[in-house]
């Protein structure tokens, strides 16, 4: 047993804070040492300074323990294979930063690491390699150097590691392995790396750590609840060590809940805003880290309930501690600087600083109460009301809802099929109208978003520019991207999304129902942030948002140009959305203002329009059980958003993630004409999958992976297209890039496309120039 006597837990705290910096700081200091400007050691100022003002104003909001080691350079899965010298060969050559920034985002012929969503966010994390070999040992000093940092600040901190399990579990098996080989399989060999890490923390006089362990809250095998135990009794067994906080969030942990609870580990942490006050683990000994503030929305904390769901755990565990339901990454700095939202709004939202102080105030709410406390229903968390106490920061009570009821009546009518006839009469409409050649080059939407076209779009919010000025550079824009495509030999052109300051975001504009910020940003992945739209109230499209574009472009040219939108689902999952309605309901009105563009864009001409439905995994429930019914909605939205489209409209569809396989079942009901998906940087694992020989409708591979800013070469692409011929006939193919090109250059995209199309035109030679045609 640990010989450690832990000092209690401070009464509040938060798992993480956002670390882009609130004026995205890191952003530029990251893009600057990238392109050459700036140096290491400015990036490394900056970083510092951006830890120093977050710690300095968690101290300053009176919050009782802050976390350290939640900065990060690129991504914290990153950082943690770094940590325990879980880098592949082939990237150690090289400078440690350049190591770094090589698996992130490649280097000089070498690809980076794949790069997937972080559980059901817009978090992107780096994919670690393991292999059978992998020589796990802690080779860095990033969690103990924080912790000095922190110090030499007067601030004491807790550490925050990934936790082993889910380490393992979000990696891949390094390729070449033995078939049957899983990460989880080196928990054994990872463990001493951590043990070091833990006694090296004890030997720093660290009091507490944090270990993050999400991956709780998905489904897990018995194999899988027994190596949460291992871990964790071994962890638990060393004899100098901190004491251990294990952090779920996401969800609910279900059977990892007794599992880790049945471990020496001092401290739980438990998402009480989607998962349950727990019942079915003894945590009589342990302390709950009680995540009642949501870190998933903007909305203000309901101190009624929240206090309620407090007084509900304390009941069952040693100590109870006021926390976030995960780390506040998700959500952006400050709502007090968005000065131009309506104040009403505005009262009733809370970005990381106002949760922080909400987090503190009911720790003080908490202490306040009586103890023990009046038996509160454990059944019902939300049933059981304590008397209302008085409300969080602002002065007013939050208001029980973020709006007021729907007036829109519930849309639970499944999507009609009107009109559109099946598959193969749609191909042969679509093959006689658009007479495209086999292996069709196309790309997904955007092109390069200039610092021009940023600076105009700045400039016009500012009134330093009209209307019809900056309307004239976006013209521009569309007609230099028609006369480039042209001139590369793309077969269906793009207008390249030039207006769209996002894809979400520039829709949120023009929907009423819908409110945007000017500084709330949020990581989306290394050094890229959207600013998530707030969907407060019900949503209508006002009028037509894309079509005068697509016109404008469609009359440069004689080839065929895509109409192209955003799909329902999309939208509502980049968006921070209301909590009164369904998300289903919410999803749905928005699938309606889409399906009126589909419509408008159709009356304009428009023979291929495409609905871009990159989220759609991204909204996956974490547990199997609840899958089933969500992506049925899912699809129906979609299907309404498209549905409206007669059968010579080509449909497109786009997903950015190689993951779709575990949705293809639904990615084929969407019943898209094409659909083009991921496969550059996870090497066409998707076009190996046996379910993509049974898709049935046309499928865009993604042979050029536009994350990384590295070129690829015709042969390397003619090899992704020799993968997706294998499993597809050739008229069912289209080549594209996995994703929009709005972050590359245009200096890239040109060589990039040239490629591509070399490689296109290559293999069009075995396949004959025929019209596409269905028999
Ligand atoms: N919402 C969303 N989620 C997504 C994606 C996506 O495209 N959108 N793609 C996938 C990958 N994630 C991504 C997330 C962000 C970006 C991205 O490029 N973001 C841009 C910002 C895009 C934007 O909002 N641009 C605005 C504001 C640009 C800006 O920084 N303006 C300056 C002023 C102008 C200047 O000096 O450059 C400022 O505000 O300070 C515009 O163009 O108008 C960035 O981080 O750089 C790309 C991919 C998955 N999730
Ligand atoms: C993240 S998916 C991006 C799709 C969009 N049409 C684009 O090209 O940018
Ligand atoms: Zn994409």
């Amino acid at each position: 047993m640990t010989a450690v006597r832990p000092s209690p837990f401070p009464a509040s705290t938060v798992l993480g804070y956002p670390r882009i910096g609130p004026h995205r700081e890191l952003k530029r200091a990251l893009e600057s040492y990238w392109s050459g400007h700036g140096t290491w050691e400015e990036l490394e100022a900056t970083g510092a300074r951006l830890r120093e003002e977050t710690w300095r104003r968690l101290g300053a909001l009176g919050l009782g323990a802050a976390p350290s080691n939640t900065f990060s350079y690129y991504d914290h899965v990153l950082d943690t294979a770094v940590l325990f010298d879980a880098v592949p060969e082939r990237y150690r050559d090289r400078s440690p930063e350049d190591a770094y920034f090589a698996m992130a985002r490649g280097a000089d012929g070498l690809a980076p690491l794949r790069m997937t969503k972080w559980f059901d966010t817009n978090y992107h994390y780096i994919v670690p390699e393991i292999g059978i070999d992998t020589a796990f040992r802690l080779a860095g000093d990033k969690p103990l150097a924080e912790v000095r940092e922190a110090r030499a600040l007067g601030v004491d901190t807790r550490p925050v590691l990934l936790g082993p399990v889910t380490f393992l579990l979000l990696s891949q098996p390094a390729p070449g392995g033995p078939s049957g080989f899983a990460p989880l399989d080196r928990l054994p060999d990872l463990l001493p790396a951590y043990e070091r890490l833990l006694e090296a923390l004890a030997a720093e006089g660290v009091g507490w750590v944090q270990l993050d362990e999400p991956a709780l809250v998905a489904d897990r095998t018995e194999e899988e609840l027994a190596a949460v135990r291992t871990a964790y009794r071994r962890l638990g067994a060393l004899t100098s060590r901190p004491a251990l906080l294990v952090a779920s969030y996401f969800g609910d942990p279900g059977d990892a809940l007794p599992a880790l609870a049945d471990t020496p580990v001092e401290a739980i942490g438990l998402d009480l805003v989607r998962g349950r006050i727990p019942e079915n683990a003894d945590l009589s000994g342990k302390t709950v880290v009680a995540g009642v503030v949501s870190g998933r929305d903007v909305w203000r904390t309901r101190p009624d309930r929240a206090l309620s769901a407090l007084l509900a755990v304390r009941e069952r565990a040693a100590r109870v501690v006021v926390s976030t339901s995960c780390s506040l990454l998700h959500v952006p700095y400050d709502v007090e600087r968005e000065t131009d939202l309506d104040p009403a709004l505005r009262h009733r939202m809370a970005f990381a600083e106002q949760k922080v102080a909400e987090v503190v105030e009911l720790a003080a709410l908490l202490a306040a109460s009586p103890a023990p406390p009046r038996p509160v229903s454990p059944a019902s968390r939300r049933g059981s009301e304590p008397p209302t106490p008085p409300p969080l920061s602002g002065g007013e009570p939050a208001p029980s809802s973020p709006v007021p009821p729907s007036s829109v009546p519930a849309t639970s009518v499944p999507a009609s099929r009107e009109g559109r006839s099946p598959y193969a009469v749609r191909a042969a409409a679509q093959a006689e109208h658009l007479r495209l050649p086999v292996l069709p080059v196309t790309t997904i939407g955007s092109f390069p978003q200039t610092g021009e076209l940023r600076e105009a779009r700045a400039a016009l919010g500012a009134g330093r520019l009209d209307e019809d000025g900056y309307e004239s550079l976006v013209r521009a824009e569309i007609a230099r991207v028609i006369a480039l495509q042209e001139r590369l030999g793309l077969d269906v052109l793009v207008h390249g999304e030039p207006e769209r300051n996002d894809m979400v975001q520039y829709f949120a504009e023009h929907l009423d129902g819908f409110a945007v910020t000017r500084h709330g940003w949020v990581q989306s992945y290394g050094s890229r942030c959207t600013r998530p739209p707030i969907l407060h109230g019900d949503v209508r499209r006002p009028e037509p948002i894309t079509v005068r574009w697509s016109r404008y472009a469609g009359s440069l040219t004689d080839r065929p140009v895509k109409g192209m939108l955003t799909g329902p689902v999309t939208i509502v999952a980049w968006s921070f959305v209301r909590d009164d309605l369904p998300l289903r309901d919410v999803v749905f009105q928005v699938a309606d203002a889409v399906r009126d563009e589909v419509r408008d864009l159709e009356d304009a001409g428009v023979a291929i329009i495409q609905v871009d439905e990159p989220a759609l995994r991204e909204l996956l429930p974490l547990r199997r059980a609840s899958q089933d019914a969500y992506l049925a909605w899912a699809v129906d939205a979609y299907r309404r958003a498209t549905s409206g489209a007669g059968d010579r409209t080509q449909i497109h569809t786009h997903l950015c993630y190689s993951d779709a396989d575990q949705i293809i079942a639904a990615v084929d009901a969407l019943d898209a004409d094409v659909t083009s998906v991921e496969s550059a940087r996870s090497h066409a694992r998707l076009l190996r999958e046996p379910a993509v020989g049974g898709f049935e409708r046309g499928l865009g591979a993604g042979v050029y992976d536009i994350h990384s800013p590295r070129v690829p070469e015709a042969a390397e692409i003619e090899e992704s297209l020799r993968a997706a011929l294998r499993v597809l006939p050739a008229d069912r193919v289209w080549v594209n890039p996995d994703c929009g090109l709005k972050t590359r250059t245009y200096g890239e995209v040109e060589a990039a496309l040239t490629n591509v199309v070399k490689a296109a035109h290559h293999l069009r030679g075995d396949h004959q120039c025929r019209p596409l045609t269905v028999e």
